[in-house]
């Protein structure tokens, strides 16, 4: 490839291949935090399609709006316009009951924090979605998960017994346990060495290719975007691009064109018209 030249798969938001099957969808969907002078447009008008059992990375530059979209997805976080369909149903004007509601039986999480309940033990946080449902856990389902996970002789340790990796790796099992819709991760590997993160983003793109799920993950590392099928690219609460079936070297090279084609447009926009 001759410097310069965009790598084969990044296409811009008008040649987005259309997703015939999405799990979840935003249109229009804006985000405007606080009011007057300190007012932040976090999000601008998103139209989205994220796929039924696809791995896909949003990436992006720091502030261009990723956790906020993320969080209104997820729903989280409310969206000041636009509509959001999470697995056919319409969130967006959903009240605080409802979308907890939906949040514990549609949607896993995973935080970089990991944010287990520290006084319980591992079989006791995987299992907490689905006893806050009063749902019964599915026996196969979890053995399926534990084992795949490396966590069987871990089971009755608590979080501050388990590595960074291992506590990760309990949260995952916990997005997972009640075969959610679709599981949104924000940075996950973001606190562990390369060794944990590898066999964190390994389960998730197995969960997808084995289990059939959904997976939507925030993260800057061009290492953990590839073991997606598609990363999207935010910049300024849009959305900008996207590379199909990438590796780490493509992405690296999509982050360069980006990025200079933004520079370009800001010094474009910092030089005074001509008279
Ligand atoms: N609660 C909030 N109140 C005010 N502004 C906010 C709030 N949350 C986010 N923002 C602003 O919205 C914009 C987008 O933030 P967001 O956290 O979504 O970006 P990001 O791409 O996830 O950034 P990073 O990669 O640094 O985590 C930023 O300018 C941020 O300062």
């Amino acid at each position: 490839m001759h410097p310069g030249d965009a790598p084969r798969t990044l296409v811009g938001p008008d040649r987005f291949r259309p997703v015939t099957d999405a799990i979840a969808s935003a249109r229009g969907l804006t985000k405007v935090y606080g009011a007057g002078e300190t007012q932040v447009r976090a999000l601008d008008g998103v139209d989205v399609d994220l796929a039924r059992g696809e791995f896909t990375a949003i990436m992006g530059p720091s502030g261009s709006g990723k956790s906020t979209l993320m969080h209104c997805m997820a729903g989280l976080d409310s969206p000041t316009a636009g509509s959001i369909e999470v697995d056919g149903v319409e969130i967006s004007r959903m009240s605080q009951r409802q979308l907890t509601k939906l949040r514990r039986t549609r949607i896993g999480f995973v935080f970089q924090a990991y944010n287990l309940v520290p006084t319980l033990t591992a079989r006791e946080n995987i299992t907490l979605p689905l006893d806050i449902a009063r749902r019964p856990v599915d026996r196969e389902r979890f053995e399926t998960i534990v084992r795949t996970l490396e966590l069987t002789d871990r089971l009755h340790h608590r979080p501050t017994e388990l590595s960074g990796g291992q506590q990760q790796r309990v949260a995952c099992a916990r997005a997972l346990i009640a075969a959610p819709s679709v599981v949104f991760a924000d940075e996950p590997t973001g606190n562990l060495d390369s060794t944990a993160a590898a066999e964190v983003l390994g389960f998730l793109r197995s969960s997808v290719e084995e289990l059939g799920q959904s997976v939507v993950m925030v993260t800057h590392e061009p290492m953990a975007a590839a073991y997606a099928h598609r990363v999207l690219y935010l910049a300024d609460g849009r959305l900008e691009a996207e590379l199909r079936d990438p590796d780490a070297g493509s992405i690296l090279d999509a982050l360069g064109t980006l990025g200079s084609a933004r520079e370009q447009r800001r010094e474009g926009a910092a030089v005074p018209a001509a008279r």
